[in-house]
């Protein structure tokens, strides 16, 4: 494996990995999965998302956000964890830190089909009845991301030498999360604690995070040698991260990076920021221990045995969204 140290991250074609042409896709696996063993992130173009889908969305965020908190603190679910609807202000800490977030978000789920087995157990979707149109265009975006998500799991299992549909009955109609956030304006930057940023330094739960709005600035991704490299996402392209279900999965083989969105100069805190990040989750009963083809005597297992839905329990409560009010 090169030690390579990238100045920013990778970009990739995902039409490379469906073209029919067996070199280009071996190629894209390939990329893939040196970029996935060292800095953890690539950039994405042929995704699936339309220009016009993506300023939809936009659109009917932006103008949620707009909502007075008081109208969007009847969208917060507390007792599920704050796993769908809205989080409000500050809410969400990142693990091993007390100060939140300058954020607020909403999260949008798995539709649930009445009677089927398969999304039994998910909570149904809140959608704000001041703005219906928001559910079209979510469920959509949703859709679209799930079918992409699955395709960039396809190119990981072939790296790691797993069929390709390893992943594929274990995300059907999984658990995962699409997630527009406001890094909202601060009018007067002495009125939030010292130490608060727009998304303090943190690794994602899941296994694979697609992320919409990587060309906003301030989204950066530690390097293994200490230094915060800036993602410079194009306006045609998403960035797909390995998750830490992922890194436990691979027993740390791909690397689930550090990342943060750190604030604006002060004469441009009373701009706000958007970004919509999907969340990829598996089923919750997926076994999350380490595969045998990832441990050996050079790598000995550094993860404990656990299901996804287990791990994602431990880790909400760590980040300030579990059900204490
Ligand atoms: O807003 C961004 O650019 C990144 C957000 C992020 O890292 C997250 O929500 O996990
Ligand atoms: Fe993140």
């Amino acid at each position: 494996m090169s030690e390579k140290l990238y100045e920013e991250i990778p970009s990739l074609d995902l039409s490379d990995f469906q073209s029919g042409d067996p070199e280009k896709k071996q190629s894209f696996v390939q990329e893939l999965g040196e970029a996935y063993q060292t800095i953890g992130f690539v950039a994405i173009k042929n995704h699936g998302l339309t220009d016009a889908l993506t300023e939809k969305l936009y659109d009917v965020i932006q103008r949620y956000f707009a909502l007075s908190d008081e109208v969007k603190s009847r969208h917060e679910m507390p007792d599920i964890q704050y796993q769908r609807g809205y989080t409000g202000k500050g809410k969400e800490h990142a693990k091993g830190r007390n100060t939140g977030d300058l954020k607020e978000f909403y999260h949008i789920g798995q539709e649930v089909a009445s009677g089927d087995p398969l999304t039994t157990g998910y909570p149904p979707n809140v959608w704000p009845e001041e703005l219906p149109e928001m559910r079209e265009v979510g469920v959509e975006v949703y859709r679209i991301l799930e079918t992409t998500g699955k395709t960039m799991l396809k190119a990981i299992a072939l790296y790691l030498g797993l069929e390709e549909e390893y992943f594929e009955k274990k995300v059907e109609k999984g658990n995962s999360i699409l997630r527009p956030i406001h890094y909202y304006p601060i009018e007067n930057p002495r009125e939030v604690p010292e130490d608060a940023v727009r998304a303090a330094e943190h690794g994602d739960i899941n296994l694979i995070t697609l992320l919409m709005g990587a060309s906003a600035d301030g989204l950066q991704v530690l390097r293994r040698d200490g230094k915060w490299i800036p993602i410079t996402a194009l306006p045609d392209q998403i960035v797909v991260n390995v998750g830490d279900m992922l890194d436990r999965l691979t027993n740390h083989k791909l690397k689930s990076t550090i990342h943060r969105v750190v604030n604006p100069p002060k004469e441009k805190m009373h701009t706000s920021r958007y970004s919509v990040p999907f969340f990829m989750h598996p089923r919750s009963e997926m076994d999350l221990s380490c595969l045998e083809t990832c441990v050996d005597t050079d790598n000995p297992k550094q993860y404990q045995d656990i299901t996804a839905g287990e791990f994602l329990a431990e880790r909400l409560a760590e980040i300030g969204l579990s059900s204490k009010k």
